[in-house]
């Protein structure tokens, strides 16, 4: 059974059927005690990852991973709506062990990112990116950040603004396979050096090394929306 929540002039789209082919803990936005959070009931986790597939055997078992354990440990998948690439990894994977899926994608990409070969649930249509990232931040009680490209680091930041400026308190993990992030943490350390960005009341992300220490600290952490 899918579903399709749509936006004033979005087009319906369903799913379909499933796509071809089937180190280190850098210092985190923060060192200080996260709050607690932890309720244990399901959480709606946003998985931000790269449409494309990457070359790294490493880093597609990290996506695998992370949709499977999402579905093992009784939470709800929201994610980009992609059924190819790494976001189409995550997907079928937690699919395959019982997740709740809410794709978010916008009608631009729909065919692009193929989203008619992901298992969602539920799929949102947006008219823009920015729509998109909405829905995502408001919809979700935690953000779990794999490896991508360009969108991945846009909505990174999208969350790490809204927390830097006290307008969410929910948590971002980075997983850092193959020291990954390790560039981006090294910026976020440089911005620091130079007195361009402060800390915020709360650790604006956190860096752990794999989805397993992610998906644990995310049940810590985030608050499930009543
Ligand atoms: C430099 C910069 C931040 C550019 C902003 N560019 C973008 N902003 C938002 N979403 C995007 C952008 N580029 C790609 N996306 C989308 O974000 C998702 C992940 O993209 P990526 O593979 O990590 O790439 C994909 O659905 C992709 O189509």
């Amino acid at each position: 059974m899918t579903s399709t929540t749509l936006e004033p002039g979005a087009g319906v789209r369903g799913s379909g059927e499933p796509p071809e082919g089937g180190p280190g803990t850098p210092p985190a936005g923060r060192a200080d005690t996260p709050p607690a959070g932890g309720s244990g009931g399901p959480l709606d986790i946003c998985v931000f990852c790269g449409a494309g597939r990457s070359n790294s055997r490493a880093i597609v078992d990290t996506a695998r991973t992370t949709g499977r354990l999402i579905g093992e440990r009784g939470h709800h998948l929201v994610y980009g709506g992609g059924g190819s690439g790494l976001m189409g990894e995550v997907a079928w994977a937690a699919s395959e062990s019982g997740a709740a899926i809410r794709g978010i994608i916008p009608r631009f990409l729909y065919e692009r990112e193929r989203a008619i070969a992901a298992p969602v649930q539920e799929t949102q249509l947006t008219d823009t990116l920015h729509r998109r990232k909405e829905h995502m931040l408001r919809g979700s009680d935690a953000f779990i950040a794999l490896p991508g490209g360009y969108g991945t680091l846009d909505e990174i930041l999208e969350v790490i603004s809204a927390t830097y400026l006290g307008r969410s308190a929910k948590p971002l993990v980075l997983v850092n396979t193959e020291g990954f992030w390790d560039g981006f943490v090294s910026l976020v350390e440089t911005l620091r050096r130079y007195e361009l960005v402060a800390h915020a009341g709360q650790p604006v992300f956190h860096c752990v090394p794999s989805p397993e220490a992610a998906v644990s600290l995310v049940e810590r952490l985030a608050v499930p929306a009543a």
